[in-house]
């Protein structure tokens, strides 16, 4: 039985190699389709044993199954959000057309998961907050910074994660089973809403452990089987600089690996990734993605102490290792075994292989699936693709959901309800979705030959002045308002210059002559980092010193330097809650004793002082008890409500994972993290050292 959903049009231009490869397979089989199924059961399973599992446990909150996760599931969904099919297509894709150069950006990312342990996390947990919006708000008062940077995320969201994820997801689908792009697009988006449905939000760092599992397993056997079929790895190394296609534009160097392939540290003038912007300019963009972007940092919020976190950070480190050898390595291989489609040279001949002028190195890694594997395991590659896709886009569909009521509607809306705000969450979900299926035709015609560094070049105009916001918000004390929202606003402004610039004028084919601005054709991408940057710095630095200093209260509990400190009295204004009890009302406030919410079962931070939690959601509490029977069935299905009998929890996300906000280490635990700290930095620095 075969299935076959062939775009008549992408058939028949098919076989265009001069020797069109005889084997070539472009559909599943029977076998395929039902280690499909497999799949989709054993994660709809994890999904409902987790339900279950965090149903018996304390009820505070829809994320409180967060606030008890150990580093195995952190570290795990931590990788699992990260790595997507944009990274499966992309890295496979820029190894095939530029060697391992790319890699850096993953290695990079070691570093900076670390970082989010040890600096970042401490700071954040300290401060109590839930969403990095929030953080902003607390640090520099107003609202003003903490409405842009929503606002900029769900961009960059948009632009850098869910089209990409989408669109490679599809391109998958498409090269291994010619299927219409938006057939397997609306596929994608199904299949991801059903899981959302069905495993519930509750359930996505779970999940996400075991997608994390099956990409592996899935990887690691495609790898296995590509360097067999290459012969091993002096094979790789020895016959990749050979892999040169026969049909080249004549005169030019087009088609020909680069002599730097295997080097990461590559000239700081005449090459794809310069070695100064490699160390300073990508760091930037990563600290933003690492240690300051909602979807990264609330999976480390999750866990149950801050060692469990920063052990997580280590497991995500580690995994990272993994796509040097499971990715970009058989990218390479591809373009080995395929050379003349992989890597062709001729725009023409590549329109006709893979509809794109500019290159076909992003088919690397689906023409190593369709030809290397065998029945069933093709379709365990598939169900890869789609734990890369779904790993990825529920965990920033989470977060943008949660940003979005939390730090923009209820901003707009105060008193919204319950109801409201959970139609809101989930609407604006979809919002997302059709924005980023808008997207994918300017990504098709805009990402030039790699896909990987499209979405590189996007992140590096739009990351860096959050970056440095963070940064000198959470290491500089006299960093103020003014100064963060104007070098916020500035940097953006300059950034989204140069992108704009970069969709006029996109970058010369090789054998054409390169007649763009200066600002493009002489700084590089990862050059412009650096200075965008420094300008946004700069403006932080200058505004900052010339304005007042920040108030006590935008300080305590908020920066490296205090975050030990006291836990100070809230406004009266805001409703203070213990995390035992989340059915109190307003009358808290109005009580003497326990306005200030110091009340007997408050957790001992590590100064042996109260640390309270403020609950967004409380004043509807009893609403919920209110909703029907049928209605909280729907509710717990969709994941967006977790209810036991007798108990009032919530009926919405957004009491959220109640904040941690205990520093408080066992003196062993901590030693054997710090050590691993050691050991995983040596490791970082050794391959890439190695590598460099
Ligand atoms: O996986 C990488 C992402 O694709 C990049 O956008 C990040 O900047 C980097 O840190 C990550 O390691
Ligand atoms: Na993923």
């Amino acid at each position: 039985m075969h299935f076959d959903l062939r775009e008549g049009r992408q058939a028949t231009s098919m076989p265009p190699s001069p020797s069109p490869a005889p084997g070539r397979r472009t559909s599943l089989d029977t076998v395929d389709i039902v280690v499909l199924v497999i799949y989709f059961l054993l994660i709809l399973a994890v999904g409902f044993w987790s339900m279950l599992r965090t149903k018996r446990s304390t009820v505070k909150g829809y994320f409180l199954a967060g606030k008890n996760m150990t580093w195995w599931p952190v570290g795990a969904s931590l990788f699992a959000s990260n790595i997507g099919s944009g990274h499966f297509i992309g890295l496979a894709g820029s190894g095939a057309a530029a060697g391992i150069g790319a890699i850096a950006y993953e290695w990079n990312g070691m570093l900076m998961v670390l970082l989010l342990g040890w600096l970042f996390l401490p700071i954040y947990i300290a401060s109590g907050v839930v969403t990095m919006p929030e953080y902003l708000q607390k640090r520099f008062g107003g609202r003003r910074t903490q409405i842009f940077l929503t606002v900029l995320c769900l961009f960059i969201y948009i632009f850098t994660k869910i089209s990409v994820d989408m669109y490679a997801g599809a391109l998958f689908i498409q090269l291994a089973l010619q299927w219409n792009i938006y057939i397997a697009v609306v596929l994608l988006l199904s299949i991801t809403a059903l899981y959302t449905v069905a495993g519930g939000l509750a359930a996505v760092i779970y999940t996400d452990a075991a997608q994390t599992v099956i990409m592996l397993a899935g990887g690691l056997t495609l790898m296995v089987f590509s360097f067999a079929e290459v012969g091993g790895w002096d094979a790789l190394m020895s016959k990749y600089p050979n892999a040169i296609p026969s049909v080249r534009v004549p005169n030019s160097t087009c088609g020909i690996p680069r002599d730097d392939a295997f080097h990461i540290f590559r000239d700081p003038v005449n090459s794809d990734l310069p070695w100064p912007g490699i160390i300073i300019g990508m760091s930037i963009p990563s600290m933003w993605y690492w240690c300051s972007d909602q979807v990264i940092v609330q999976r480390s919020l999750a866990a149950k102490t801050l060692t469990h976190a920063k052990g997580g950070s280590l497991m995500a480190a580690y995994l990272k290792i993994l796509p040097f050898f499971v990715i970009m390595l058989p990218g390479m291989i591809s373009r080995i075994l395929y050379t003349d489609d992989v890597a062709c040279a001729d725009p023409e001949l590549c329109q006709e292989i893979c509809d794109n002028p500019v290159g076909c190195s992003d088919t690397a890694y689906a023409r190593l699936v369709m030809e290397l594997l065998p029945t069933g395991l093709r379709g365990l590659m598939m169900a890869v693709m789609i734990a890369a896709l779904m790993s990825s886009l529920t965990s920033v569909f989470n977060s943008a959901s949660t940003i979005f009521t939390m730090d923009l509607w209820k901003t707009f809306r105060t008193r919204a309800s319950e109801w409201e705000l959970m139609i809101v969450g989930r609407l604006f979900v979809l919002v997302l979705v059709v924005v980023s299926v808008l997207w994918i035709p300017v990504i098709q015609a805009s990402q030039g030959g790699q896909l990987f560094i499209y979405i590189q070049s996007i992140s590096t105009y739009l990351q860096p002045p959050v970056s440095i916001i963070f940064l000198t918000g959470c290491f500089w004390k006299r960093t103020n308002e003014k100064g963060a929202f104007w070098g916020l606003v500035i940097g953006l402004v300059v950034g989204c210059i140069r992108m704009l610039l970069d969709f006029i004028y996109p970058a010369p084919q090789c054998f054409e002559e390169d007649d763009r601005p200066a600002v493009l054709k002489y700084v590089h991408y990862l050059y412009f980092s650096m200075l965008l940057s420094f300008i946004t710095l700069f403006v932080v630095v200058v505004i900052s010193l010339a304005t007042e200093e920040p108030k006590p209260e935008q300080i305590t509990r908020l920066t490296w330097f205090t975050r030990f400190d006291p836990v100070e009295p809230k406004e009266p204004k805001e409703q203070v809650f213990t995390v035992e009890d989340s059915t109190m009302t307003s009358e808290v406030n109005s009580s003497p004793t326990n306005g200030m919410g110091v009340t007997g079962n408050e957790e001992e931070n590590s100064n042996g002082k109260a640390c309270h939690h403020r609950n967004d959601s409380s004043s509807s509490v009893s609403s919920v008890q209110r909703t029907s029977k049928i209605m909280s069935a729907f509710f717990w299905l969709c994941g967006l409500e977790r209810r036991k009998r007798g108990d009032d929890a919530p009926a919405m996300p957004p009491p959220l994972e109640e904040a941690i906000c205990s520093l408080e280490e066992k003196p062993l635990l901590r030693r054997i993290v710090n050590v691993n700290l050691l050991i995983c930095l040596s490791v970082t620095f050794f391959i890439i050292g190695y590598w460099a």
